[in-house]
């Protein structure tokens, strides 16, 4: 570190760990980044602010190596740097963790990190290091678990120990508590502060405000590509911090109590043993989800959601054809384009991958859920594809969406993440589903997006339709559910009134001790509920 005399002061004068100036990146559809200025402290815990699209990402891969700036200067430690490549990143001793993780599916945890780390070290040796470092941080991992059998929310704590692993004196994460339960957040920000307090540098993308809040010394706020300001984020409110952001009043969203009719969805006793050895066990699950309500599923991640969403949207099919009714028919052995067809949509929680493709463009992926049924959408008529409905069909829900993109023949990979998400949602929305199951429906989407994405849930509830929310975040859940039940260990609480429990006991039920409570099942014959016959 270069240090200078201040003789105004006689304290010595820190240079920057790193300074951006009037960086920009073009691509042919969008200016990502314009002249962007940063300054980032050693031992500075510096928060990077903007709606979906407002080029954080595009400025964190530019000091990570992913990308490279059209212009503008990147100084590390006082000296100017160009930044190649991220292995030229980590060698100056930057770290990421990505929003869209980099791992193999088919290997492990320690195979996966050991691939990621310069210093060539073999796995098994690796292991122990990874479950040490995984323990101080409060990010429990087992090394020898493969990387497919997890949840988003774990694969993200392999990129941060990943990260972790490598001592970086600049440390960017992207969005990483976006999967996270809240206990696991509190710990990072321990580590975090902990990992300030020794001197490493923190660039620190999220949506969730309060967090910044909470961890941040500094914010820098971007829109439409330049800096729009900058914040003491402690000196301000999440509120006002959004405002900033979005240059607006914060929208927000309403739910107003309403009757729930027929019963669209139900589960009874389902029971599903996933192929995966590290998967979870669904045990006994039952539910009755109504036309006009909707129902949110909390937990911890890897507590069964992955399986739940598998057996409800047939991505898995259930021994027990009938322990899965839709509409009053059991759909157990169907696949998914058959549910699909009788009126169930869903969301998937990874938006890469299982939402959309990464290379097809926007309106090719619309066609991947909305050719069914056929007729409906009116995207396959004779067997034939209808290119011009679709790219009607695409332009549509960027409209009413406001996915920020260059257009409906943009390839789904070119989207900023909430962009994308926003894109998923809207999809599955506009194809008017009967029963709609999203799992983590706003994951890395902006503040004022997310509540314009909740009114449109609600606003489908209130048209009658049948809608499953399961989502890490608590507090959304409470905004927007008719009745909130847990999953934990495989199996399903009873779903509560919302109006009738808190965080704090929702929060308790969470680590499985609803026992007590009583399961989704007892409950309901306890209340009469009669779930529909085979
Ligand atoms: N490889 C690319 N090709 C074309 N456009 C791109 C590419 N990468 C990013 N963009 C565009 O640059 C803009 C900024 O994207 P970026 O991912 O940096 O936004 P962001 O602020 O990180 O958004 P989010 O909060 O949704 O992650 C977006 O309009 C995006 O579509």
């Amino acid at each position: 570190m270069n240090l200078a005399a201040d003789p105004s002061m006689q304290t010595p004068l820190v240079e920057p760990r790193l300074k951006l100036r009037g960086i920009s990146k073009i691509y042919p559809s969008v200016v990502a980044n314009d002249s962007v200025d940063l300054t980032v402290m050693p031992g500075e815990i510096h928060a990077v602010l903007g709606e979906n699209g407002a080029g954080k990402s595009t400025l964190m891969k530019m000091i990570y190596g992913v990308t490279h700036p059209d212009a503008g200067d990147i100084f590390w430690q006082g000296d100017p740097v160009r930044i190649p490549s991220p292995s030229a990143a980590r060698k100056l001793g930057i770290g990421m963790v990505f929003q869209h993780f980099a791992l193999f599916e088919t290997l492990t945890v320690a195979e996966n990190i050991a691939l990621a780390l310069d210093d060539k070290v073999s796995p098994e040796k690796l292991a122990p290091r990874i479950k040490q470092v995984s323990e101080d941080y409060g990010l429990p991992l087992d090394p020898h678990r493969l990387v497919h059998s997890m949840s988003v929310g774990e694969r993200q704590r392999v990129e941060i120990v990943r990260c972790l692993l490598q001592n970086p004196k600049l440390l960017i994460m992207d969005e990483p508590t976006s999967v996270l339960t809240p206990e696991a957040v509190l710990k990072l920000f321990e580590s975090l502060r902990r990992l300030a307090s020794e001197g490493c540098s923190i660039l620190y993308i999220s949506h969730k405000l309060d967090e910044i809040q909470a961890l941040c010394d500094k914010a820098t706020v971007l829109r439409s590509g330049r800096v729009s300001g900058t914040a003491v984020p402690r000196n301000e409110t999440p509120r006002s911090l959004a405002e900033l952001m979005i240059g607006r009043e914060l929208p927000s969203c309403h739910i107003t109590p309403r009757d729930a009719g027929d019963v669209r969805l139900a589960l009874d006793k389902l029971n599903f043993t996933p192929l995966d050895p590290f998967g979870t066990t669904l045990k006994d699950v039952s539910l009755q989800l109504r036309s006009g309500e909707i129902v949110g599923i909390a937990g911890v991640s890897g507590n069964g959601q992955q399986e739940l969403l598998k057996a409800i949207s047939g991505e898995c099919l259930l021994a027990d054809a009938a322990s899965l009714k839709l509409l009053g028919q059991p759909v157990g052995s169907l696949n998914p384009a058959q549910r699909r067809e009788r009126g169930l949509c869903f969301v998937p929680e990874e938006r890469l991958g299982r939402g959309a493709v990464p290379d097809l463009s926007l309106a090719d992926n619309a066609l991947l859920t909305g050719y069914v049924p056929e007729g409906k959408t009116g995207m396959v008529k004779g067997g034939l594809v209808q290119h011009k409905t679709i790219a009607a069909f695409a332009r549509d829900v960027i409209a009413r969406f406001n996915v920020k993109c260059g257009g409906e023949k943009s390839a789904a990979s070119s989207l900023s993440g909430g962009n994308l998400q926003k894109f998923i949602v809207g999809r599955e929305i506009t194809l008017a589903p009967k029963v709609l199951v999203l799992a983590q429906p706003t994951w890395g989407v902006d503040i004022g997006a997310a509540m314009l994405i909740r009114q449109a849930i609600i606003d489908m509830r209130d048209q009658g339709v049948a809608v499953l929310v399961l989502s890490e975040e608590i507090e959304e859940l409470f905004m927007m559910s008719d009745r909130i039940a847990v999953i934990a260990k495989g199996r399903l609480s009873r779903a509560v009134k919302t109006s009738e429990t808190s965080i704090n006991q929702v929060g308790v039920w969470m680590s499985g001790d609803f026992d007590h409570v009583e399961t989704a099942a007892h409950a309901a014959m306890q209340e009469g509920e009669h779930y529909v016959q085979a």
